[in-house]
């Protein structure tokens, strides 16, 4: 069965959706924003008290890369603790009363199932094209943000391989239409990654600094001194060519340049003990300490809108 401490199977996470998505019809709904290559529904839950005008939001998605199971327990986690605490919590009951908060619990799913059936190590979606025997490219490479001009690679072989042209594969499609059908409300994008524990924002893509460089360093600065005070797990902040390595075609680089002022990466524990295969045992300190860096963004968010 379904457990917010343990990793689980996307039939697990699918089940999990029916029934927390219509839990609780005033603070949360459900919608498909496109099936994934191999016909999975890609499912986005929508936080916030309801109403018939449009509120400001935040997107974050969890799952891109297959292997980093963390991050889609974080999402896991994100939703059942905003569900639990409003009402009770001051700053998340104002939160879901200004604010939409969209999850998308799982981007990659068809790369999910496939860590979980066939090899724990996969990256990419799963995608096929004639023509080659490898499969799937990578989503955080095939955004239209400098695509494939620097830290992917053209080779469909590659595990950063780019894809064959922007958004070629249909889950970025999917969530780029999503996000751009909405971007006139859309304050913030999140997008959850393991391993490293870092907080990158744009670039990836230039080593140019963004145009908001100071203040999203600084905010930055304040989630990872938020996330630090739970356990003392230490992040570090910075643009993510010069905090990770240079790299195109990523989400939060995309987001940035469609006008998503808040674009933040997280890359969640451990730093390489366990890397990707985190024991299930450091999922609820995990997702507890980055709760707080996610309420401090959010935060920040609301009082800036
Ligand atoms: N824009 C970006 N932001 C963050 C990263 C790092 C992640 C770490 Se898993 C990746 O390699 O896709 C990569 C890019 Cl291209
Ligand atoms: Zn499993
Ligand atoms: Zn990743
Ligand atoms: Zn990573
Ligand atoms: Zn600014
Ligand atoms: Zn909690």
């Amino acid at each position: 069965a379904h457990s917010y401490t343990k990793y689980n199977t996307w039939a697990q996470i699918q089940s999990w959706i029916a029934s927390i998505s219509t839990s609780n019809k005033d603070l949360i709904s459900k919608e498909v924003i496109g099936n994934t290559y191999e016909g999975r529904p890609m499912t986005l839950l929508k936080l916030g008290r309801k109403s018939s005008f449009a509120k400001p939001a935040i997107f974050m998605d969890c799952g891109i890369h297959a292997r980093e199971w963390i991050s889609p327990a974080f999402c896991q986690w994100f939703v059942k603790e905003a569900l639990s605490t409003f009402g009770s919590n001051a700053q998340m009951t104002s939160l879901l009363n200004q604010m939409d908060v969209y999850v998308l619990p799982v981007f990659n799913i068809d790369g999910y199932e496939y860590t979980h059936t066939n090899n724990r190590m996969w990256r990419k979606t799963r995608s096929r094209k004639s023509g080659t025997s490898c499969v799937g490219a990578d989503p955080n490479r095939n955004f239209d943000a400098g695509w494939c001009t620097l830290g992917a690679s053209s080779n469909p072989c590659s595990d950063t391989f780019c894809g064959y042209s922007p958004e070629s594969e249909i889950e970025v499609k999917n969530v780029a239409n999503f996000i751009r059908r909405n971007k006139a409300v859309i304050k913030a994008y999140l997008t959850v990654h393991s391993y490293s524990q870092l907080l990158l924002f744009p670039y990836s893509y230039s080593y140019n600094l963004a145009a908001h460089h100071s203040e999203l360093l600084k905010v930055a600065e304040g989630a990872s001194a938020a996330l630090r005070s739970l356990y003392g797990t230490r992040y570090t902040s910075g643009p993510g060519a010069t905090t990770i390595y240079p790299a195109a075609g990523g989400s939060d680089d995309w987001a940035y340049d469609l006008g998503v002022k808040y674009s933040y990466t997280f890359e969640l524990r451990d730093t390489g003990r366990y890397g990707f295969l985190l024991p299930e045992s450091q999922i609820k300190p995990t997702c507890e300490e980055t709760m707080l860096a996610v309420k401090y963004i959010a935060a920040y968010v609301q009082k800036n809108l």
